[in-house]
């Protein structure tokens, strides 16, 4: 059943591609050169010159990005979709018809301009230079941002168009960026925070996609091991580290917050665990740390019947340390920050670890337990279906 639920948005159907591919017989080159003007567009060259840019993009663009450009060729070049609704389990199928039929009756001309602008946002995002010549630290990370000042490591998610939602490489990133603060001895104290007005919105739905269905297993797999490791980051970091959560929070990103030494929360942020509702479980080592904060009936409040929390709410059940006012929140967080990083270094860290060794081990079994249990989830139709309402605006938070 998974595998024929499991979604492939290929390449070959988004639009510059599948443009090549429509205009490969020699009798379709000859339409679409007669098209003219009517027929298409009033930006017909750039349309043309956005179409060779797609095909020359060093990274793919996410799934929804895709479906998105899918339509919009199909809306300029054909018209508004008029084609019947494929059946209930061709999945991408549907999910073509359904961004295609979405654009309704916006004109061809609108539908070429759209495109250009997507497809010329993209190639202007890989294309950087500038803030890298603006004189920063030099830097491999590319979804995440880390500085370090004055003894203090931030960790900024940094995808606020997406609002944070960690891909594969960001899981990957901030495991890099919490190893390499733990080992530089001129960093005291880490930080993490968001980009935008989101903290992060969670797991990247689109690490569920573009998955040949009999990869489905392997993706679990990996999937399953990249969060083990993520997770055991935050379990074994040796220093204090600190949650600077700017805004909403949904997901992953909150339950981690659980292994955090403080917690941080403008009055605007939200904490949200929906994992039911996608059909999934819960993580972060969360099944242990949140019934122990805040009792069983309260984390199953969350983590089974996905109840967001205020900040206050957060800070009531022992997941935040203080709210404070959103106007002035970096100013206060930093003062906090600066504190913790001019204390005696090896003190916390001993302090710390007193701490964490009472329950170390358990939070190691509940980590492991946990994306066990989550690997199976991912390969359930109701985790599949989940997505897909997402991906197809049927279903957001
Ligand atoms: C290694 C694997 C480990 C896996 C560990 C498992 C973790 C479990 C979880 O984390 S569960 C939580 C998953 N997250 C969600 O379900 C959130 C989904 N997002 C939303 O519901 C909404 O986007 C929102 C409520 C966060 C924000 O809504 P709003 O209307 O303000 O904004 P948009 O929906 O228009 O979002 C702006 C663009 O950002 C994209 N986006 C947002 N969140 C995600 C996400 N989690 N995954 C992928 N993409 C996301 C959204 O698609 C918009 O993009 P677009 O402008 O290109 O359409």
């Amino acid at each position: 059943m998974a595998s024929a639920l499991c979604l492939r948005l290929s390449s070959t159907f988004a639009g510059g591609l599948s443009a090549r591919c429509l205009l490969n017989s020699r009798v379709q080159r000859t339409q679409f050169l007669h098209m003219g003007r009517t027929a298409f567009g009033a930006h017909d060259a750039a349309f043309e010159a956005a179409k060779e840019r797609l095909n020359t993009l060093k990274e793919e663009p996410d799934n929804n990005v895709k479906l998105q450009i899918y339509a919009l060729f199909k809306q300029a070049t054909k018209g508004p979709c008029n084609t019947p609704k494929p059946g209930a389990f061709d999945f991408v199928g549907r999910a073509k018809w359904q961004a295609w039929s979405g654009l309704g009756d916006i004109s061809q001309d609108e539908a070429q301009k759209q495109y250009i602008d997507i497809i010329n946002g993209l190639a202007g995002e890989e294309s950087p230079a500038e803030t890298e010549q603006a004189g920063e630290e030099a830097s491999s990370y590319k979804e995440i941002k880390v500085t370090k000042e004055n003894k203090v490591c931030s960790i900024l998610l940094n995808r606020p168009a997406k609002k944070n939602a960690i891909t594969w490489l960001m899981y990957n990133e901030i495991v890099q960026a919490l190893d390499d603060a733990s080992k530089d001895d001129s960093v005291t104290v880490a930080v993490i925070t968001g980009a935008g007005d989101y903290y992060c919105s969670g797991n990247d739905l689109g690490n569920f996609m573009n998955i040949d269905p009999k990869d489905m297993p392997k993706m679990a797999r990996d999937g399953k091991e990249l969060l083990r490791r993520f997770v055991t980051a935050f379990i074994d970091f040796p220093k204090p580290l600190i949650g600077a959560v700017n805004g909403p929070a949904v997901g992953v990103s909150v339950t981690v917050l659980g292994l955090f030494d403080a917690v941080y929360a403008t009055d605007k942020a939200t904490f949200h665990t929906p994992f039911t509702e996608l059909g999934q479980s819960a993580e972060g080592c969360s099944s242990y740390v949140f019934p122990k904060l805040m009792g069983n009936t309260k984390a199953n409040e969350m983590l089974l019947f996905n109840k967001k929390l205020t900040a206050h709410e957060a800070c009531e059940r022992g997941l935040v340390t203080e709210v404070l006012p959103h106007d002035s929140f970096q100013k206060e967080v930093q003062t906090r920050v600066e504190y913790v990083a001019q204390l005696p270094p090896q003190s916390v860290r001993e302090g710390k670890k007193l701490v964490r060794d009472q329950e170390r081990e358990d939070l190691h079994k509940a980590n492991e337990k946990e994306c066990e249990v989550l690997e199976g989830r991912w390969l359930s139709e109701e985790c599949v279906r989940a997505i897909m309402s997402f991906f197809t605006k049927k279903a957001r938070l």
